[in-house]
């Protein structure tokens, strides 16, 4: 399988890179997992609300230009449907066995994802009610995929 993690923004803390790089690491006897690091936007802090859809929705261009149309789209969005491991594991197997070997995250930047992109996903998953930072997302996220692996490969992982 081939994972595509498509976010917005750049990792600068240091810690989370080498987390990330080691889940990464981990993931390589699994399936081919790469990420693309696409630049964010300037936000301001005072933004009306059509500058902020102008915003997510060049932000979105960018993002849509990396996907590819057999690819199957899983955003990342806090109002998504919310799955337990197993779950996501179950997805990542369905999709193996139905022949779709390329699956792409999307993780949006400091204003969440625009239209364009929700409606070019196949579905949205929601990781809590939590607004989490686009860098600590990577780093759960990269976790929950290895942890989904593990999981269908029925090998031990600590609770
Ligand atoms: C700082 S958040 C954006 C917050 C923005 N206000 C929003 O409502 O989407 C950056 C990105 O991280 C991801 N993210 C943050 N928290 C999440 C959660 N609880 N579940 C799923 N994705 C989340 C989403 O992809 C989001 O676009």
């Amino acid at each position: 399988m081939n994972i595509t993690i498509v976010t917005v923004g750049k990792l600068k803390e240091k810690y989370l890179k080498q987390g990330i790089d080691e889940y990464l690491k981990r993931l390589s006897s699994y399936a081919k997992v790469d990420i693309i690091e696409l630049p964010d936007e300037k936000a301001p802090e005072t933004l009306s609300d059509v500058e902020m859809l102008q915003i997510k929705e060049k932000e979105g261009e960018r993002i849509l230009g990396k996907i590819s149309a057999d690819a199957h789209v899983i955003a990342l969005a806090i109002e998504g449907k919310m799955k337990s491991s197993d779950e996501l594991a179950d997805t990542l197997d369905k999709l193996a066995t139905y022949g779709k070997s390329k699956v792409v995250f999307v993780i949006g930047g400091s204003l969440g994802l625009g239209t364009s992109v929700m409606q070019r996903a196949d579905e949205a998953l929601s990781f809590s009610k939590m607004t989490f930072p686009h860098q600590l997302m990577r780093l759960i996220l990269v976790e929950q995929i290895y942890r989904a692996f593990r999981i269908n490969r029925g090998e031990p992982y600590h609770k």
